[in-house]
């Protein structure tokens, strides 16, 4: 901390001055923070346990032969549904099987709008912060098409191979156009367009080269590799018909040529990693471009992470007996028992709300199931042995265990569309520094790796464990019932619980955090001002976990009394509360990085999350002893929960 700041001014600074002085961004890393601590340090654990031989060299035919085949007829239907069958890599359209927003034990086909080469579509203006970043994207193409034809003994003419590439680009742009923007896709009732398979055909033509696009053909090529029959008359749901229809158009401009190149950049693109130094090298200024790094993760790290993505159930288990103490799962049960409770407590204060929603609610939040630490069957061998039958890996060929991971991964979810929902899956990995809330499960989930100081410990103050797990305990509880989750019940169903009265009152007091923290500006986003609508649900939330966990605490104190206070540091219990909280947040970005994640990260930067939460909570201040005009005491303040 930065005890030479007023903790009246600058929360944040006084919070965290001493560790943003202490803590210089590591070359290889975009953003640098607590968390990123911890999972730098979860790493190290894996490492001991998964460090193998270094990544074989791999064939980069086997890439190219298995994208460009150079068949006859060529259809478009065929190479995306490839691509998403055996890649698990959704180009032009993004089909997947998924939970049925509303019937949450079911699953269902979505189609949804296209993932991009770059990391959003504000990208695509190529101007301003962006303007590296094309250039850069576009050379990585060039390059690595040279790359690919010099493997493959083919010629390089480089006006021909400029001219196909600006094509390629033209043609993402004009995708990237076509797609909707987040604050066109924040309300999850907007989005659930059910309709049959054959109205996508009716209803959501697409042609190229006057060649029409067969949705039950395509759909047929991709489910026949799960043996599942899907018929015309199959529901599906469209979350992007605005995009489909966009699409149609743009593709009159385009040919067969251009889309096959596009496939195979967007696919070989991120295939880079898994091949040789030569073609990791291609994508070096592009990476660069887009989050400031200079280098590379160190390759065990990268391998850490990668085996830990694709077998989370195995690394959790070697995680977890290494590094999780039984003893936290009930404390942890504790904490959401209270936490739980104060939300609920909390809704009678809510003058904004009727007692018919109010009543809803509370149900709500009594139905919420949590997760602590680790799900039983990573214990159970035979559990793990059954889920990993089918892939069986060779030490020397890392690209093909890329190749099949993704199949594998590609295949389970597909299976999953004539399967329900399992309600006791967990949505996340052991070895994982982070928590969730998931809206159709209802379920907040709090896995082994964020277990640990400074968010947890037996051995720490329960005014420090309040401030830092107890905050996230609330933030996941009050998931449930920010702008999007609260659109679901109890059972996790896209159904309206609220009355018409209820609901406008909310949109009104959300407004009012929309409104602070669009007013932030982000020094090292060149000034750009927060997104208020992308990020309110992250808002709410923390505005009402800080709430929630410090009421938890202060009933925590009022039944067991106060704790001793902490050798050698004068705050009391409730101060050092609020100082745990903010040095969570402690961090800083790359300015690349900055500019990327202010367009889709829907998390405000760290030092707002401490800002806007601590201006619109009086106890803060109270406790502080703040004076009425101070930084951290506005003119008016947000609340919602
Ligand atoms: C289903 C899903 O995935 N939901 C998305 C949100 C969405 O897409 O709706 C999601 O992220 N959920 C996790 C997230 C967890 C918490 C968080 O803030 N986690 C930061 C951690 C971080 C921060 C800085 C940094 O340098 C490195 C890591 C983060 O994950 O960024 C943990 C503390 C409180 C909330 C939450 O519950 O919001
Ligand atoms: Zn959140």
């Amino acid at each position: 901390m930065d005890a030479t700041v007023d903790p009246c001014d600058n929360f944040y600074q006084y919070a965290c001055g001493g560790w943003l002085k202490k803590n210089i961004i590591p070359e290889s890393t975009s953003r640098y923070s607590t968390f990123d601590i911890l999972r730098d340090e979860l790493e190290v654990i894996l490492k001991g346990h998964v460090e193998g031989e270094a990544a074989a060299l791999t064939k980069a035919k086997t890439l190219y032969k298995s994208c460009t085949n150079e068949s006859a007829t060529w259809r478009l239907e065929d190479v995306v549904a490839k691509l998403n069958e055996k890649y698990e890599t959704q180009l032009l359209v993004n089909f997947f099987v998924g939970t049925d927003d509303r019937d949450s034990n079911s699953h269902i086909i979505h189609v949804g709008q296209s993932s991009l080469g770059l990391l959003s579509r504000d990208y695509y203006s190529c101007s301003g912060p962006y303007a590296e970043a094309c250039r850069a994207y576009e050379q990585f193409m060039i390059d690595l098409a040279k790359l690919i034809r010099t493997d493959r003994g083919l010629s390089i003419n480089e006006t021909s191979i400029r001219e196909e590439v600006t094509r390629v680009f033209d043609l993402e742009k004009d995708i990237a156009n076509a797609t909707d923007t987040p604050e066109d896709r924040n309300n999850p009732v907007l989005l659930y367009n059910k309709m049959e398979l054959g109205d996508m055909n009716a209803n959501f033509t697409l042609e190229l080269e006057s060649k029409t696009f067969n949705w039950t053909y395509f759909t047929a090529k991709i489910m026949n590799t799960v043996n599942i029959s899907v018929p015309e008359t199959e529901k599906i749901i469209n979350y992007s018909p605005n995009y489909y229809r966009k699409l149609n158009t743009l593709l009159d401009k385009y040919s067969k040529r251009d889309l096959q190149n596009y496939m195979v950049w967007r696919f070989a693109m991120n295939m880079v990693v898994g091949l040789s130094r030569a073609y990791r090298d291609t994508r070096k200024a592009f990476r660069k471009a887009l989050s400031g790094t200079t280098s590379e993760a160190a390759v065990w790290r990268q391998c850490a992470l990668y085996v830990n993505n694709n077998l989370e159930n195995a690394v959790g288990r070697l995680y977890v007996q290494e590094a999780f103490s039984e003893k936290s799962k009930e404390l942890v049960s504790e904490m959401i028992k209270d936490i739980r409770e104060v939300f609920i407590s909390n809704l009678d204060d809510l003058a904004w709300m009727d007692s018919q929603t109010k009543k809803a609610a509370e149900e709500k939040a009594r139905a919420i199931r949590e997760r602590i630490g680790y799900s039983d069957n990573i214990m159970d061998d035979q559990f793990l042995n059954n889920e990993y039958k089918d892939l069986n890996y060779s030490a020397e060929e890392y690209f093909e265990n890329i190749l099949k991971n993704l199949e594998f991964a590609q295949k389970k979810r597909l299976r999953k569309l004539r399967v329900k929902v399992n309600k006791e899956e967990w949505v996340t990995g052991a070895a994982v520094v982070n928590a969730f809330y998931s809206s159709s499960k209802n379920q907040i989930v709090f896995p082994a790796g964020i277990l640990q100081p400074p968010f947890f410990s037996k051995g720490q103050t329960k005014s420090l464990n309040y401030g830092g797990i107890g905050m996230v305990i609330g933030h996941e509880i009050t998931h449930g019932f920010d702008d999007n989750g609260r659109n679901y019940d109890k059972d996790g169903d896209l159904k309206d619980w609220w009355t018409p009265d209820s609901t406008q009152r909310f949109l009104e007091l959300s407004k009012c955090i929309v409104d602070q923290y669009g007013n932030f500006s982000w020094d090292l986003a060149n000034g750009l001002h927060l997104n208020g609508n992308n990020t309110l649900g992250e808002n709410i939330a923390d505005n009402g976990g800080i709430r929630q966990a410090y009421q938890a605490y202060q009933n925590y104190v009022s039944l067991h009394g106060e704790e001793p206070p902490l050798p050698g540091i004068k705050l009391s219990h409730d101060q050092l509360f609020f100082l745990n909280f903010a040095q969570i947040w402690c961090g800083t970005h790359r300015p690349k990085q900055a500019v990327n994640s202010i367009k889709v990260d829907v998390h405000s930067p760290g030092q707002f999350r401490v800002l806007g939460s601590l201006q619109n909570f009086p106890e803060f201040a109270k406790a502080f002893k703040c004076s009425k005009n101070s930084d951290m005491v506005p003119e008016t303040v947000c609340r919602v929960w």
